[in-house]
Formats: C-alpha cells, structure tokens, sequence
C-alpha cells in the first residue's frame, strides 16, 4: 500500500485556524490603511476656503470649507515641474511660458539624414534667446534665461541627447524631459535648502513652485508599465541620468519612479495659447477626478494653475476636477483614464446605472422598433484588479458576449455584439471623413459629415446626443468657418450648443469648451449681422435681427462662463463683456434704424404756411 501522506484532524484544523488568521490579517492589512498625514499641506486652509481630509475609501481629499458660489478661488499652484510640449516646443519661454521672439539664421544644408549638403545653406528661425549648448532651451529674455540657469545646468547635456536617446529606446521625448524637469527642481530645492512645506498663496503671480519634496508623496501607479515599455524605459533613463552632473545625480530606480510620479499625474494646460505639462502635487494628491466635476483649472500664462468652482458648492461637499474630456461616453472616458491615469474610475456619473445616467445619450443607439428610446446594456462586471484590467484590456469586449441589450421605452431587445457592430459602422464613416478633412479636401470632408448626418441622425440610428454625432457638428462648423460658409457655420454651433445643453447633468453650464462654443456663435453672429444690416429686405431684416438677438444672448453666457472659470475681471472675461456691450448697442441702434420718424406736427401758427405751400403746389400743378 502506498504511503498515505493526507494530515491528521489535528494538523487540517491548525492548517484551517491559520488559513483564517491569516486571511483575517490581510482584511485588517487591506482595512487599515495607514492614515495620509495632510499636515505638510495644511497652510492651504489658512489662505482658501478648503479643508484637507483622508478617509479610509477615498485617501487624501478636499471639501469646501463653507459653502461657496460657482467661480471660487480653491487653489492656487505653481508647478514642481514642467515642460512645454514638442508642438510648441519653440513658440514659449521654457521659464517663464511667455512668447519668445524669433530670428531667422542661415546654416549649411541637412538632408533628410542629418548630414550636410555640400556647398548649400538654409534659412532656419530659431528663438532670439536660447541655450547656446543643448540648442534645446528657449527664452523670452536674457533674463529669463539667467533665472532658469541653476535648473538648466544640471539638465543641459541630457537635453541635447534627449531626441537621440527617444529614437534609440522609442521613448516619448516628453517623458524623458519631464524626469529632467523634476531632476532640476531637486536640486535647486537641495542647494537652496528649501522647506519641504508648500508655500501656498491666493495669487498666481506670487506663487512659488510646489518643493520637490510633495512630488515623492504622489502615487506612481508603476503597476501600469509592461514588462518590454518598462526596459526601454530603464534604458533610456540609464543614458539620461549618466549625462546629469554628479551634484544632481540620482539612481535608475528614482529616475523610473519620477517618470511613472511625472506620467500618472499630470496636467496638460494651454498657456499662452501653448500646450504645456505639468505637476501641481497639491491639486494631483487632494482632487479626485469626476466625470461631473464641480471645479475646472486653468493654466495661467505664468504657468501657475487656478482650480475654481464651476458650480455653487456646499460646505464639506467634495472638491473634484476632471482629468479627460467629459463629452464623450462613459466607456471612452474609463479607457482614456486607464490608459493615462491608471484607475478604473468609480465617480457618481459612472457608478450610475446606464438607464438612470446622462450617459446612455452619449453613446446611445436608437431603438429600431419604436425608434424613441436609446437600447441599455448594463454592465455589471465591477473592475477588482487594475493590473489585470491592463494588461488585458480585451476583458472589457469579452463582457459583451451573448447578452442582450434593451430598448428602455419599448419592449424591444437586441445583442450587444450587434449594437457594437452599428457603432463600429459609424466610427468608420466618421474616422474616414476626418481623414479627408486631414488630407485637406474641405470640399469632401464636409460632404462626407454631412452625409454621416443624414444617414445616423436622421435615419433615428444614434441618438442626436451621441457623442460621434456632436462631435461632427462641432468639425462642421469649424471647417464651415474655414471655407467661410458663416451662415451654416452659424448654423452648426448653434446644433453643437443645444446637444450639450440638452442633456441635463451632462455638462455644467460653465464647462469651458461649452462657454468657448457661446462665444465663437455670438462673435460669428456679430460679424455677420453687421454685414447683412444694409439689406433691409424682410428677410435681411429678420436675419440681421436674428442675428443680434443670438449675439447678445451667446456673448451673456460666454461673459458668465468666463467669469466663474478664469474670474470676473479676467481679461478673458472683460472681452466677452465688451463684446456684450457691442451686440446690445449694434441691436439698439439697427432697431432705432427701423423706427418710424415722427411725422412732423403742425406747429400753432403752421396752417397758414402750410396752405400756403399747398397752395403754390397746386398752383405750380
Ligand atoms: C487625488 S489622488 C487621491 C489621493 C490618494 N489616494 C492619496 O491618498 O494620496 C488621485 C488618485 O485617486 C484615485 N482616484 C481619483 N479619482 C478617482 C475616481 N473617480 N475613481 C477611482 N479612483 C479615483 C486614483 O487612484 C488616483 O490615482
């Protein structure tokens, strides 16, 4: 007989009793999470009207302290460190964010290879100001570049190898720029023996970079990196940090741990006009995102970020921003935060059931049947684990199969695979009349949108607020403008401004791209009634009217908008509400034009001298 090698009661008991203990041990370790200490980012309570918390759910966040109207002020933060993207890459102070000025320099010819052709020369602009070196670092002003010399000291030799080293590893060059960037604060707050503690201010323009020591408190989510990215990765950052001189010098793993700190957290803003990236440790480790945010930020042109309240917000109610795009459906905005932010998100709107969320408009299908309502799908499965949610994003289709998705006003029921092959028909007609548009044949692009229109809108397959279809409307009237068909460009914003206004909850009424779209409609409406006012046909009469009607009221919620978002004496602001001023007093003056003239009273003695004239009238007759 074999040896039996099954344990005793006594040892299946012992190996059950601590099976348990130690599951028991992993709930209180999963339970008890060390309590965050906000003490470093307290003086924030001092200066605006917020209060930093920790929960046990949440981790770090930040309520209003009392309760406070839409457009307040709750932070204010200069970034740790950032950079100016490639596309801007010359157009913007690398300091300061401020246009530089550009000269024009001859220098011998490259071909494509990089090497130098023979005997010929090429006209190149390059910035006035700029790091005779790395050739990387532009600057407004001499100035400008002193002020940034510690930072780019320490930087300079790995920046003029940066493009070579992101070719050899296919590594973003912005990421490596942004470990430098971090590399660059570190070691200016250790030479100055900076405090570790922010400084904070309610003023962008006295506000002092976040110190590198809150950087090391944001999450680096180094789940996210595949195994291969995650080599090349290591690579490249091993030939950038040999480059950086040894007073500045850290080791590979902190180099990988800045870059996954720099990626998971950072914001992108516009300054300038210029598309810069940035963290802002405060705003990353207290603002949770929502996909129905009650507070929006703004790059200043200094670089510094304001985050204001887009609604009225009570007290001890939650303080979030959003970190994508919330105009588009709730799948895209979870895969778009995956991928760049590395959590599966779990916010009001998308915990929300489909059919009781704004969101079943933003990818809704129709329903064949009744064509009424939009067909529902609930998903059910609850993402646990990020990493295997990463590493296999295909989870996310296999969910699909063999279920069913319902009309939600009729009884009619359809599999979900079909509603998606509908949708992948649609995003093909969409993405190939981008591509015309990209190739730059505005005549057929705009034919190809507007076909899209005829055949999904008004054959009742998506519903008029899903997002592909806004989302056409908004391409139409800019490439309308482009060709300078105003009329319908008029036309197509106004179509864009009541999708996002039709769907209550779906985006507040100070969402910045909501407020721009007020005001490109008011400012075309402007212009194009102050062309049209001298027919004074009834149709040109009506549309002048029109016009200026749609004027004043779009440059009123843009001056609204604008307000609550950059403040009521922005210069931002103030422009739309010079503008307001002139659509009212263009509307008066056209409406005065139209008033009929008095007919002139006879004076006390006139009768005379008008029987008078008549009477040489009828004697001229
Ligand atoms: C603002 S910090 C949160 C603070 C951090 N947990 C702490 O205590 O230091 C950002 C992180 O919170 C989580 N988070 C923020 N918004 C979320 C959302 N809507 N859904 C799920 N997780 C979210 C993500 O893990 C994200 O990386």
């Amino acid at each position: 007989m074999a040896a039996t090698t099954e344990p005793t009661v006594d040892a299946q008991n012992a190996a059950a009793a601590a099976a348990t203990a130690a599951a028991d041990a992993n709930k209180k370790k999963k339970s008890k999470k060390t309590v965050a200490d906000n003490s470093k980012y307290a003086g924030i309570e001092n200066v605006l009207p917020v209060k930093l918390k920790w929960s046990n759910t949440k981790g770090r966040h930040i309520v209003a302290a009392k309760d406070i109207p839409a457009g307040t002020l709750v932070t204010v933060e200069k970034a740790a460190a950032s950079i100016v993207r490639n596309q801007s890459f010359v157009n913007i102070c690398h300091h300061c964010f401020k246009p530089v000025t550009i000269k024009t320099q001859t220098r011998p010819k490259l071909d494509a290879q990089g090497n130098q052709v023979a005997g010929q020369v090429e006209k190149v602009n390059v910035p006035t100001h700029s790091c005779t070196t790395c050739k990387m670092a532009a600057y407004c002003s001499e100035a400008c570049q002193q002020s940034h010399a510690a930072e780019h000291q320490v930087q300079c030799a790995a920046l003029a190898e940066v493009n070579s080293i992101s070719a050899a590893h296919r590594v973003s060059p912005e990421s490596l720029r942004s470990v430098l960037a971090l590399i660059g604060r570190r070691s200016v707050d250790k030479s100055s023996n900076r405090s570790e503690i922010p400084e904070f201010t309610d003023n962008a323009s006295t506000a002092k970079p976040t110190p590198f020591a809150c950087v090391m408190d944001l999450n680096p989510n180094r789940h996210y990196i595949e195994r291969e990215a995650l080599k090349e990765i290591q690579a490249a950052l091993k030939e950038i940090i040999a480059l950086v001189p040894d007073s500045a010098k850290i080791s590979l793993p902190e180099a990988v741990e800045l870059h996954c700190i720099f990626s998971t957290n950072q914001h992108q803003l516009v300054v300038n006009n210029q598309q810069v990236l940035a963290v802002y440790p405060t705003t990353a480790l207290f603002f949770h995102h929502s996909c129905s945010p009650n507070c929006v930020y703004i790059g200043e042109t200094n670089g510094a970020m304001y985050v204001r309240t887009m609604v009225d917000v009570s007290a001890d109610t939650d303080l979030n921003i959003s970190y994508v795009e919330i105009c588009q459906p709730r799948e895209q905005r979870r895969r778009d935060l995956l991928l760049t932010r590395h959590f599966w998100c779990k916010c009001r709107r998308c915990s929300t059931l489909l059919s009781k969320s704004v969101d079943r408009f933003m990818d809704g299908i129709q329903c064949t049947s009744c064509k009424n309502g939009v067909m529902i799908f609930e998903e059910t499965k609850e993402v646990q684990d990020i990493n295997e949610l990463m590493t296999d994003i295909s989870a996310l289709d296999k969910e699909i199969q063999g279920k069913y998705a319902e009309c939600e006003s009729c009884p009619a029921k359809i599999e979900v695979t079909k509603l998606v092959d509908v949708l992948k028909a649609a995003i093909t007609d969409y993405g190939i009349a981008h591509q015309t548009l990209q190739k730059g044949d505005l005549d057929q692009g705009r034919y190809q949108l507007e076909k899209f229109i005829k055949d999904y809108e008004d054959k009742h397959i998506l519903s008029p607020f899903n997002a592909y279809l806004v989302n056409t409307y908004i391409t139409l009237m800019r490439v309308c403008t482009q060709m300078g068909s105003i009329d319908r460009a008029i036309r197509y914003n106004g179509v864009v401004i009541q999708r996002l206004e039709g769907i209550e909850g779906a985006v507040p009424s100070s969402y910045p791209r909501l407020v721009e779209y007020h005001m490109s409609l008011a400012d075309m409406c402007l212009k194009q009634a102050k062309k049209k006012a001298s027919n004074r046909t009834p149709l040109g009469r009506s549309t002048t009217r029109k016009y200026l009607n749609e004027a004043k009221s779009s440059f009123e919620a843009a001056y609204k908008g604008r307000s609550v978002i950059y403040g009521e004496n922005s210069p931002r602001a103030l422009e739309a509400k010079r503008l307001l001023e002139e659509a009212k007093r263009e509307y008066n003056a056209y409406s005065k034009s139209f008033e009929k003239k008095p007919k002139k009273q006879p004076a006390a003695a006139a009768p005379a001298v008008a029987t008078q004239a008549q009477e040489q009238t009828s004697a001229s007759a």
